[in-house]
């Protein structure tokens, strides 16, 4: 039977185990907080991140990450972006030497502007063939209701993809496999940037077409930059880039679209990080961060760019509108 740690309890940590252990995978999920691993051990639920949801009896949750990590073949990596490296370092020397490291975080690590793989090799040494990626449209509340649902397993080696494919294979959940990590990891970072936009939008009253143009020429960013660092077009145009775009740009339950709403709205920075609860929103720190990568390979990103403006600058959403439509008009 395969083994499986996941490490990070959150929305995506918890609903992603949940699937695995649905899967007939062996799980223990690690916790950051003791409270909140005796919760899931003992009541079968999470009630901090996904109250209401139960959870599988054979799923184990310990705040020992040696012990979550003791004989996993897939260490699952469910912590935000910006704090995986630390996390990592904890974590490294307790990690199988043959395990597959499979990353669920969509975010580019500030400062550096690596992608989590290139964070997970650099904190581990593991070789490349043995990091794997998961992205795809799969707002968390979603799977844990055993909605359908795809996804991509993304990995150089693809004996490596196919394990962890056949360990979350369930009757709603498919996934998918692919070789092009890049792609994955790009497509899940700047649909979150993406989606803060819809949400602004929305948040001062702009209607579908406002939106659904969001959402194309956002795409159209994210496939330029994607193309840039040696990404797959046709990735971006997958689960991945499209999928993941659409789900997250339309749904009231991502925390993104939900952020950018409040901004819209007037809320302030503060006012919008109260609105999700403790829960991460990865475009916010993102949008910095893919901006920067995108100007180290000179390509254009303007949407990300106004995302940045009114999230760290004090562009209001009105101003970040006007100095969109008033660029130079050109080509598709
Ligand atoms: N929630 C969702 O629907 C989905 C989330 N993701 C991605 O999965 C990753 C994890 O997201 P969620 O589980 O939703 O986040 P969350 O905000 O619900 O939970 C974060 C988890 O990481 C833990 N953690 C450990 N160290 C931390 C630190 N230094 N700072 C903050 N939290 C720390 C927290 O205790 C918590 O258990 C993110 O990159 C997110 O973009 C991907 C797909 C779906
Ligand atoms: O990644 C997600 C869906 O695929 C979740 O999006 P949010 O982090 O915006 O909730």
């Amino acid at each position: 039977m395969t083994k499986a740690a996941v490490l990070g309890s959150g929305s995506w940590g918890t609903a992603f185990a949940k699937v695995l252990a649905e899967a007939g995978t062996d799980v223990t999920m690690w916790a950051r907080r003791a409270e909140v691993a005796d919760a899931i051990a003992h009541t079968h639920e999470n009630p901090f991140y996904l109250p209401g949801t139960q959870l599988p009896d054979s799923l184990a949750a310990t705040s020992d990450h040696v012990a979550a990590l003791d004989g996993a073949d897939i260490v699952v990596l469910a912590v935000p972006s910006q704090s995986l490296r630390a996390n990592l370092e904890g974590w490294s020397d307790s990690i199988g030497k043959n395990a597959t490291l499979l990353s669920l975080a969509k975010g580019i690590e500030s400062g550096s502007l690596l992608r989590m793989s290139q964070v997970i090799t650099q904190v581990t040494g593991a070789d490349p063939s043995r990091i794997a990626v998961l992205s795809g449209p799969n707002l968390a509340r979603e799977i844990a209701a055993r909605q359908p649902a795809a996804t991509v397993i993304a990995c150089s080696d693809s004996a490596r993809a196919i394990d962890v494919q056949k360990s979350c294979a369930t009757g709603y959940f498919r996934p998918y496999t692919n070789s092009d990590v890049i792609g994955c990891e790009i497509g899940g970072a700047c649909k979150n940037v993406i989606a803060l936009a819809c949400g602004m939008a929305s948040g001062i009253g702009l209607g579908e077409n406002t939106i659904a143009s969001i959402i194309t020429r956002g795409l159209a960013e994210m496939i330029r930059l994607g193309v840039a660092l040696g990404a797959k077009p046709a990735t971006l145009a997958g689960l991945a880039g499209v999928g993941d775009l659409v789900a997250t740009c339309s749904s009231p339950l991502s925390r993104n679209r939900s952020f950018g709403h409040v901004l819209g709205e007037g809320g302030s920075m503060e006012r919008a990080q109260e609105a999700a609860h403790g829960q991460v929103a990865e475009g916010v720190k993102s949008c910095t961060s893919v901006r920067s990568l995108a100007d180290s390979y000179d390509v254009e990103m303007p949407l990300t760019d106004s995302v940045h403006r009114v999230c760290h600058e004090g562009m209001s959403v009105q101003e970040a509108v006007g100095k969109l439509l008033g660029r130079q008009t050109k080509p598709e």
